[in-house]
């Protein structure tokens, strides 16, 4: 995205919510820990609650706490947050993604619609991540979520039963963790920024933080020189294929032939004009999750590819995708 101008610029926002005490903060560390290059903003109703550590915080000024890699931490309630989240979201501000952790703020379902008001031009909703129980989910919450995080696998006899309980209902990717280590990548493109010599703040933190390490989040690349059938591509994303958090490219519509970004959270989907005519006369796609089936995707996405076979697609074929626009 880097060669877009910066108009162009957005900032995935993604909204942590979930019971008391079942991870959320601890998730939110991890993700500031384990940031690297990228820049994350957190959004959180207390510092206190959250527990950063001192050692990454560099600077604090009101509301606003400045960590020593780069990442903001700010506080507000639920009235301050749609103010907060346009000067977080602006490009001055350089970050890449905003988490907003939802404990004490208002209900999840309210604050989707809150983050989905299409009022800041660089916003764009980054997903629902749910924090559940492993020892007891609450599957109503897994059923709104787009990335459900089963954590505290470590405290359950069978992790795996704990996994299946809450994928049986999910609509959205399942993701099990240990004390909320989950990879940044799966909610953002890694940013690889130039590092200083010395050893930041976070990784010292994070040499002494092996045991929470995360599983590595995989990627599954698809390139294809024919456009794709929209009303496939559509199916194919709507069900969320096993293991998929996220995806992402751009893709060629048979039938008009136009240019069109897809990005996924979950099952939720949007679609914009593709801003740059990339170099594509078919589809570029990414597939970012965990324990993907490398193969079994490939083979679903050659299988959204227009054949020749195909019927002449209808003069309202590609909304089948592009009424997520
Ligand atoms: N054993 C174990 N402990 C965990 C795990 N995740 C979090 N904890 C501990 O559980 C407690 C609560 O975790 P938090 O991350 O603060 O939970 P929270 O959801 O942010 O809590 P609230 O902000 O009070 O809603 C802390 O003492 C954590 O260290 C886990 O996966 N396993």
């Amino acid at each position: 995205m880097s060669h877009r101008h910066p108009r162009d610029r957005t900032v995935p926002v993604v909204l942590v919510a979930g019971h008391l005490g079942v991870g959320k903060s601890s998730l939110v560390n991890h993700l500031l820990r384990h940031a690297d290059g990228t820049r994350i903003g957190v959004v959180v109703n207390d510092f206190g609650a959250l527990g950063i550590d001192a050692m990454l915080v560099a600077g604090q000024a009101d509301s606003v706490t400045s960590l020593a890699n780069g990442c903001l931490c700010c506080t507000t309630d639920a009235d301050g947050l749609s103010d907060l989240l346009a000067d977080l979201t602006a490009p001055a501000t350089g970050l890449d993604l905003v988490v907003v952790e939802a404990s004490g703020l208002a209900e999840p379902r309210e604050l989707v619609r809150l983050l989905l008001a299409p009022t800041d031009p660089h916003a764009v909703y980054g997903g629902l991540v749910v924090v559940l129980d492993a020892a007891d989910p609450d599957l109503e919450q897994a059923r709104l979520a787009d990335l459900a995080v089963v954590n505290g696998l470590d405290r359950v006899d069978d992790p795996d039963a704990a996994l299946a309980t809450v994928r049986a209902v999910a609509a959205g990717a399942v993701v099990g963790t240990r004390h909320g280590a989950l990879d940044p990548a799966l909610l953002v493109d890694p940013v690889s920024r130039p590092k200083p010599a010395q050893l930041g703040l976070d990784e010292l933190l994070r040499e002494v933080d092996g045991p929470h390490a995360h599983d590595e989040a995989q990627s599954v690349s698809f390139s294809s020189e024919q456009p794709v059938d929209p009303g496939r591509l559509a199916a194919f994303l709507e069900a969320g294929p096993a293991g998929v958090v996220r995806a992402k490219g751009v893709v060629r519509l048979a039938g008009d032939g136009e240019l069109w970004e897809v990005q996924t959270v979950g099952t939720a989907i949007r679609v914009r004009p593709a801003p740059v005519r990339a170099a594509t006369s078919g589809a570029r796609l990414v597939l970012i999750g965990t324990g993907l089936d490398e193969a079994g995707l490939i083979q679903a996405l050659e299988g959204c590819v227009a054949g020749a076979d195909d019927p002449e697609p209808t003069e309202h074929a590609a909304l089948a995708l592009t009424r997520y626009a």
